[in-house]
């Protein structure tokens, strides 16, 4: 039967990259995507705003909703400090199996741990499963209709703390118009918008960096 386009995705990184070399495997992905077939990864573009936000942070607990096939898990694990806790969520299983190997290709497998499951399950069992207190940076880029109950449900469970930093892909394409104005109008968060692009094409779309006040 057809190959999925993670499968073609994961074929192309073994076939183009070098083992152990995070940069070649975000490089052949990227070639992948504009080439070959567009994906929903974060891209170039963006990615490069979520190096920079990342390595101003210098987190030591990082939380990730939406691994797909572990493109920006790669950009984030490949600048942590050595001992820093990573978690990535993931729904679709098929999608974890790919990023669980394109995460091992590039030789970051023991900086992540990827978790199966839907984030409105996952998120109230941080504390309990994985030991975390507090996440120090949050990447959203899970489906656009749970940034708004997901940020609420880290507010519920005690998981920001005072200079948290989340930062939002795609909130103007799909879009993600109520966490924006959430986080713009809430008295809790100070938020800067990252104009860019939507991977890989000329539509506008963005980051929206959110950092927790209380
Ligand atoms: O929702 C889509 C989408 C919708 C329709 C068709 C393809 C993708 C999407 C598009 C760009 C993204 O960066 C992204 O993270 C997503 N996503 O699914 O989370
Ligand atoms: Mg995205």
């Amino acid at each position: 039967t057809r190959s999925t386009r993670p499968q073609r995705m994961l074929k192309a990184v073994q076939k183009k990259a070098t083992k152990g070399d995070p940069e070649s495997v975000i490089s052949a992905i990227d070639y992948f995507c504009k080439h070959s077939e567009w994906a929903m990864n974060v891209g170039d573009e963006k990615g490069s705003i979520l190096d920079s936000v990342v390595t101003e942070v210098n987190p030591s607990t990082v939380l990730e909703l939406g691994t797909y096939c572990g493109y920006s898990t790669v950009r984030i694990a490949r600048l942590l400090s050595p001992g820093t806790k990573f978690i990535t969520l993931e729904f679709n299983p098929a999608n974890v199996t790919i990023a669980r190997q394109i995460i091992a290709y590039a030789g970051l497998q023991d900086k992540v741990t990827v978790v199966e499951g839907s984030s409105g399950d996952l998120i109230p069992q941080m504390k309990e499963r994985f030991g975390i207190t507090t996440f120090d940076f949050i990447f959203l880029d899970h489906w656009k209709d749970r940034y708004l109950p997901d940020i609420k449900l880290f507010e519920e469970c005690g998981l920001l703390r005072k200079g948290s930093v989340l930062l939002a892909d795609n909130v103007i394409c799909p879009g993600a118009p109520e966490y924006l104005e959430y986080v713009r109008n809430s008295p809790r968060y100070e938020s800067r918008y990252y104009p860019a692009h939507l991977e890989y094409t000329k539509v506008e779309d963005g980051l929206e960096k959110s950092v927790f006040l209380e």
